[in-house]
């Protein structure tokens, strides 16, 4: 049984995933040490001026162009490590799921997991990436609490994958700079063991997790293609998106199942192409010496590191100095990047073959079955929650924080929603009444929809604290209560009404409409006038202001008198505004901006 708190930092699929285990949140969680690092950085910031990230420094920037390349470390969605029959685990009792070779223990032989190349390939198919028949792993030597072995198991020479791309669009969030879309090629994607989690205890200790070790992990390598820091965020927010939409890696950022290292350089806008400093990188030419900032474990991290990165960097060549290639390290709430080793420190992984793991063959069959059962993709949510064509019409700004709630099920709940108001608007016949396509109605039913999920529901869980798993509100009752809304046969304070009710009573909406008598009984044209003429009376003020300074914006007011002193649920607030603007002689709602 999970509790509230540990299933709200879960996602669904990592709940099925981990079903019959015990999953446990404990103190050293990276997303509760991420917020209270922050809570303490707002402490430290109180009443002092808050540490500002350097931006753009006017024209001197503008002489400069930032180059940025991202590698993307994944932890694959996957119930056994890469290498063992252990468990992959999220915060289960520390290391509770070590095999003797994920310890390194001598003679101990790796056993590659044939299911973990099926999460793999989802992503790089998603990528676009071309899925190479043989695959190899290689030992990349480095000593490091954190390595049993000594070496990771990686793909080096021949990786899995190569040569995707990514589409990043202006509704991901990209630098205005870029304008509509940019494209950041993929340079490979490749299989890999995860490290242990260091759990630091302060002053001097440093606790071990071996759960993590071989967890398995993909590496996405971007080309050096992208040259705005907001970029840089909606690449890295975007890989995130579609490993998720493909089920490849459904732990995000927040909860450590994504890591990026960024690769800042930049160049002099008058030096000639092709004369960068920087060592050419895969065909991409002309750039300037690299720095890499490792580790990095959120998007504004992201943002942020890559700002103050390239404003150390031009200081430095600016005075005349040179950039040094260098691992570096960012903290949170930082204003700058920190050294963390040069060259003379880089180490010589000495890449060799793994004797120990034969090659991974892929057939043509398999890549072409994943390829065909992909699922949409976030991009492909997005045209659909947008056109009108499939009916929901929703504007970018509401469709893209759809796709980005609750792990796409808020973007399902909201869809099922509409589909069945429309299916209740269209099928509804009352005598001569019935509803086209073309009616009013249907065609703002996805809209509507849209509000009352983001909104209406999603206000109202806020203040209750109720996270979107455990919702009150089942798909058929909010449609329920909209089909009434369209359908006028209730307004939209009752329909508000309703939607609180859910909370806690479990009748179906149609009995709580009958039972507590919301039916809409419109009020007449008398009834809706000797209303307004009421409200009207004791506010001359407000109606001179209407009348005689044209100040149309005050009618909502009236509007909102007459709803709140009529008869609950007898005022439409529409046919109110009708009246009132008839009264005051300021045209008609039709007329409303
Ligand atoms: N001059 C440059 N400016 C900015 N980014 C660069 C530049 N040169 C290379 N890059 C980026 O650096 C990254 C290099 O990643 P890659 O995994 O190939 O090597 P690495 O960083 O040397 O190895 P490791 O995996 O051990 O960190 C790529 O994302 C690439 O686009
Ligand atoms: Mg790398
Ligand atoms: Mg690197």
């Amino acid at each position: 049984m999970f509790t509230t708190v540990q299933a709200r930092f879960l996602c669904r699929k990592c709940l099925r995933q981990t079903t019959g285990r015990r999953v446990q949140l404990i103190s050293t969680v990276p997303f509760r040490k991420h917020l209270k690092d922050e809570a303490k950085q707002r402490r430290i910031n109180n009443g002092k001026a808050k540490p500002k990230v350097p931006t753009a420094r006017g024209s001197a920037n503008e002489n400069w162009e930032l180059t940025v390349g991202i590698e993307v470390h994944a932890q694959l969605n996957t119930t056994h490590k890469l290498f063992s029959e252990a468990a992959t685990s999220f915060n289960d009792p520390p290391n509770s799921h070590v095999a003797l070779v994920d310890a390194a223990f001598p003679g101990a032989q790796p056993i590659f997991q044939k299911e973990t190349l099926i999460p793999a390939l989802r992503a790089a198919i998603a990528l676009g990436c071309n899925v190479h028949r043989k695959s190899e792993f290689d030992r990349k030597h480095y000593f490091y609490w954190d390595q049993p072995a000594g070496y990771q198991i990686t793909q080096y020479y021949h990786p899995l994958a190569k040569d995707g791309f990514i589409t990043l669009y202006d509704y991901d969030g990209i630098a205005p700079e870029d304008g509509k879309e940019v494209r950041v090629g993929i340079k490979q994607i490749q299989m890999e063991q995860d490290t242990a989690k260091t759990l630091h205890q302060l002053p001097s200790t440093h606790l071990l997790d071996f759960n993590r070790v071989s967890h398995p992990l993909i590496e996405i390598i971007t080309l050096p293609q992208i040259h705005h820091p907001a970029t840089a965020a909606a690449c890295v927010r975007k890989i995130q998106a579609i490993l998720n939409a493909v089920d490849a890696a459904v732990l995000g950022m927040e909860l450590g199942g994504l890591r990026a290292d960024v690769n800042v350089s930049v160049r002099h806008r008058n030096q000639p192409e092709g004369q960068g400093v920087g060592a050419e990188y895969s065909g991409v030419k002309g750039l300037g010496q690299r720095t890499e900032i490792k580790n990095l474990s959120s998007f504004k991290a992201v943002e942020d590191a890559i700002k103050a990165e390239r404003n150390r960097q031009i200081d430095v060549l600016e005075a005349g100095g040179i950039i040094e290639g260098e691992t570096r390290g960012w903290n949170l709430g930082s204003t700058g990047t920190r050294k963390l080793r040069g060259k003379e420190g880089e180490v010589d992984y000495r890449y060799m073959p793994d004797p120990d793991l034969g090659p991974v063959i892929v057939g043509k069959d398999l890549v072409d079955y994943i390829r065909r059962s992909l699922p949409p993709l976030p991009d492909d949510h997005f045209k659909v929650l947008t056109s009108s064509d499939r009916h929901y019409n929703l504007a970018p700004k509401d469709a893209k924080t759809l796709i980005n709630l609750d792990d796409g099920d808020r973007v399902e709940y909201y869809k099922n929603v509409t589909d069945e108001v429309r299916k209740g608007l269209l099928n509804y016949r009352d005598g001569s009444r019935s509803y086209a396509e073309s009616d009013e109605a249907v065609v703002k039913a996805g809209k509507m929809t849209g509000n009352w999920v983001l909104h209406e529901l999603g206000g109202l869980l806020a203040t209750s604290g109720t996270p979107w798993e455990e919702n009150p509100v089942g798909e058929s009752a909010l449609a329920s209560i909209l089909t009434f809304l369209s359908l006028k046969k209730i307004t939209g304070t009752t329909a508000k009404t309703l939607l609180s009710l859910k909370f806690d009573d479990p009748r179906p909406i149609p009995q709580i409409i009958a039972e507590d008598d919301l039916t809409l009984r419109p009020m007449s044209e008398e009834e809706l006038r000797g209303l307004a003429n009421e409200v009207m009376r004791g506010n001359e003020r407000m109606v001179k202001a209407v009348k005689e300074k044209g100040e149309v914006g005050k009618v909502g007011w009236f509007v909102g008198q007459m709803v709140r002193r009529g008869v609950e649920g007898r005022v439409e607030a529409r046919e109110a505004e009708r009246v009132v603007r008839e009264m005051l002689g300021v045209g008609d709602v039709g007329d409303r901006k």
